[in-house]
This record gives structure tokens, sequence and C-alpha cells, in this order.
């Protein structure tokens, strides 16, 4: 569904510049420090299959959040490949480009960005209303959505009246709205209390997997990443450093960062598949 291949994304003045000293096999710090070079993402590839969910995952600065706005080109790639269903996405034009954003991806960020001054119901709407969704449909479409991540009835509140755990279903609502295929989702539950972060992964796990939504989750923490992806993606200095379960990272760790990292992680949920999880940590 989503593949990257070999993608870069290099910061600075002269990009073409950092970005060949950035691949060399040995690059010259010298030269990337007179080139004011910051490297977010060093030739990443991936591939995330359908319905899956994958969390990137990784210290600050490791280049999470630059990897997944590659993904929809909210930021554009420096070098690489980037193809959502087999079609590049790179070639396509504004408009096409607009559409794919528009209809095929939903995004949500740990800011929630929602407008709060604006119901819960008009908030979720709100792509819908762009698109030119007629009122009483995208209303119905909002109140579902609202439903399905536990806020029924709340529609008619102001937004910025809700907790920061309701924003939260709120904005998860909004991605919702337009069915996409795609959620990319930039440390969505980050700043929520531990119980209630614990409930919203829970209710997400479910929800993703029963509308079979593809998924890629940025985290920079272990437990969370290890509790509700199907594989993790573990970065380091914006290079993929190793992908697999969560099984496999704890058993199998590629070296010492991701040993280190998965050192103290908690075991998956055994609510949501207990004996396979139990068994290959025993
Ligand atoms: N617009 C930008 N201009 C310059 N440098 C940037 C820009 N965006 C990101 N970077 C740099 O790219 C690197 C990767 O940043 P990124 O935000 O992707 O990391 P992250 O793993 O998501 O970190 P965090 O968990 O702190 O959000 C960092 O060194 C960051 O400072």
């Amino acid at each position: 569904m989503i593949e990257l291949e070999d993608v870069w994304k290099v910061f600075g003045a002269d990009e073409r510049a950092i970005l060949r000293e950035a691949r060399r096999d040995a690059p010259d710090e010298a030269v990337l420090k007179r080139l004011r070079a910051v490297v977010g993402v060093a030739g990443a590839s991936l591939s995330v299959g359908k319905g899956e969910l994958v969390c990137l995952m990784g210290l600050s600065g490791s280049g999470k959040s630059t990897l997944v706005r590659l993904v929809n080109r909210l930021l554009e790639p420096s070098a690489g490949r980037v193809r959502i269903d087999g079609g590049d996405i790179l070639s396509l034009g504004p408009k096409a480009l607009r559409e794919l954003r528009s209809r095929r991806i939903g995004m949500v960020f740990q800011s929630h960005a929602l407008v709060a001054h604006l119901s819960v119901r008009d908030n979720v709407a709100l792509p819908l209303e762009i698109r030119g969704v007629a009122r009483t449909k995208r209303e119905d479409r909002a109140d579902e959505l609202l439903a399905r991540v536990g806020l029924d009835g709340l529609g008619d509140r102001r937004v910025g009246a809700l907790s920061g755990g309701m924003q939260q279903r709120v904005g998860l609502a909004r991605a919702l709205a337009a069915d996409p295929d795609i959620l990319l989702m930039d440390e969505p539950f980050s700043a929520l209390d531990p119980l209630i972060r614990h409930d919203l992964q829970t209710q997400f796990m479910a929800l993703s997997r029963e509308l079979g939504k593809t998924t890629v989750f940025v985290t920079h923490d272990v437990d969370e990443a290890f509790r509700i992806a199907d594989r993790v993606v573990l970065m380091r200095a914006g290079r993929i450093v190793q992908t697999g379960t969560a099984e496999a990272l704890a058993s199998r760790p590629a070296d010492d960062y991701v040993r280190r990292f998965v050192r103290n992680a908690r075991l998956p949920a055994c609510d949501a598949q207990p004996s396979a999880r139990v068994r290959a940590f025993a």
C-alpha cells in the first residue's frame, strides 16, 4: 500500500550539495557543518501492507515526524521514491496531490489542530464541507464517527471546551471523515495522561483493524509501539535501524541501540494476542 524506497530528506540552503555529501559512504562532517546541513531522513526504505499498523519509533530528532510527512508529501523528499498503491506520488501535480490527501489519507497530530470555536460535529464534518458534501449528509457522517470514537451525543459541544483526550478523539473522527484508506498519526496520544492514553490506544487499535486502515503511527514510546503495532520501525539519526514485530525487536535486537531501546519495554498487551505474545517473550 505504502512504499518508500531509499528516501532522503535533508534540510539546509543547498539541498543538492548536502545530499551529495550525506550520501557518501563516509560523509565529511566538516563539509556538512559548513553547509549547515541537517539530515532528517537518510535512505529509508519501508513497505507498509494494506491494513497494517506500523509504528515509527526512535529518540527525539531521529526522523520519525519527517518520515511520516514524506508519505503524503507534506515534505518533499530530497531523493528517493514514494508510492501509494503502486502509483508514484512524487509525479502528482498540485490538484492530484490535493485529491490524494483529501480522499485517501487522514492525518492526526499531537496538537489536534481543531477549530476551537466550532462545534465538535462541525469540526469532524469540516473535511466533508470542504469537499462540498451536503450539510445533512456530512452531519450524519460526523455523528456516526463520533459514536465510533466514544463521543456519542457530544456533537453540539464547543470543541474548545473538551478535555485533551476528548479533543484527540475528535481529531481521529475528523481524520476518518473522508473514509481514507491510510492514516498518518504523529504522536497523537503523547500529551495525554497514562490512563486516558491507554484507553485511546486500545480503542484506536480496535478501530483501525475493524476499519482495515493502513496506519503509520509515530511514537517515541516503546511501550506504546509494542502494544499497538503489527511492526515496529526503529529509527536513529534519520536511518531505519531495524524493522520487525515487537517480539523480533525484543528477542533479536539488531544492535546495542535497539537493545537499549527495548530493554525496559513492557510486554505487549496480553489482551491483544495473549498466547502468541506471551510465548514469544517467555
Ligand atoms: N523544517 C526543518 N528544518 C530544519 N531541520 C529540520 C526540519 N524539520 C526537522 N528537522 C530536523 O530533522 C531531524 C529529524 O527531526 P524529526 O522532527 O523528524 O525527528 P523526530 O524523531 O520526529 O523527533 P521528535 O520526537 O522530537 O518529534 C532533527 O534534527 C530536526 O531538527
